[in-house]
């Protein structure tokens, strides 16, 4: 989140010329995706690794030919969309982002699509790092106060983790466990590719001050919150 201060670069004002932008930014993404997976896994020999290298090097000057200083933040678009493009769990540009794909399922519920965590996110042998499900729940969780009107940042993510998580397909879930004014808490579940419920969440996550003053007042109902005219009580 920003507090507006990261306008688009490149406002898009045709919708196909920004589909067609945006699938070629994923495709980037996808084949460095790619590339990191096989970094890890590969045994060819010496020269060849060292060969690659000399040429990934070369790709790398190619993509600093223009560059943005810094990091993407909350793009704005003509289209009327937000975009964190470079966020490392679902942004779409970037190819450390597994990617996630978190929807709402309900009022106040979101999930994350099945997806698959490969060797580059290996922590005990066979098994997901535990701070990589540490991000991914953060990301499936922070997306519940948004769907509810109350974008907030990570207070505190609490995890319990029951069991390992394999490496290969999961997903996860979340629901709201209650609202308090400004603060959302929630809960949810990492799941491995059986179903199987291998680390559980609660966080709390709060609308920041400084943003306040862009969303309504709270009404401590999920969901039922009055129109963004004023700034809230204490914002
Ligand atoms: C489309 C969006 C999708 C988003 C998905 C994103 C998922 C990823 C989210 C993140 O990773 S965010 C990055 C990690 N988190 C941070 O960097 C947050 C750092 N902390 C802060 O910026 C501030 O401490 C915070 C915004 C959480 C609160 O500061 P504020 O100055 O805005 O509010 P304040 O300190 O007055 O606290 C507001 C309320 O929250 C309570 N609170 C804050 N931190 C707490 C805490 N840790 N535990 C319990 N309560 C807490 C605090 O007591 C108070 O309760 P009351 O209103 O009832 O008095």
């Amino acid at each position: 989140m920003t507090a507006g201060t990261y306008p688009s670069p490149e406002p898009v004002e045709d919708p196909e010329a920004l589909r067609a932008d945006e699938a070629a930014y994923r495709d980037l993404a996808d084949a460095v995706r790619e590339l990191l997976d096989l970094t890890v896994r590969t045994r060819v020999d010496q020269p060849e690794r060292a060969a690659v290298a000399t040429e990934v090097r070369a790709l790398s000057a190619r993509l600093s030919a223009r560059a943005q200083d810094g990091p993407l933040g909350l793009e704005t678009t003509s289209d009327g969309r937000l975009r964190d493009h470079g966020n490392p769990m679902v942004g779409m540009r970037n190819p450390v982002a597994p990617p996630l794909t978190v929807r709402q399922t309900g009022e106040g519920e979101a999930a994350a699509d099945p997806f698959v965590l490969g060797a580059a996110y290996e922590g005990p042998p066979g098994h997901v790092h535990g701070g990589i499900i540490a991000s991914v729940l953060d990301q499936v969780l922070g997306t519940v106060p948004a769907i509810v009107g109350r974008p907030g940042m990570t207070a505190y993510l609490n995890l319990t983790y029951r069991r390992p998580t394999p490496l290969g397909q999961v997903s996860g879930r979340a629901r709201v466990a209650g609202t308090d004014g400004w603060k959302t808490t929630v809960t949810g579940e990492l799941l491995d590719a059986d179903g199987q419920v291998t680390v559980e969440a609660e966080g709390l996550f709060v609308v920041p001050r400084w943003a306040r003053q862009y969303l309504g007042t709270p009404t401590g109902d999920a969901g039922d919150f009055e129109a963004p005219a004023e700034a809230g009580p204490d914002a």
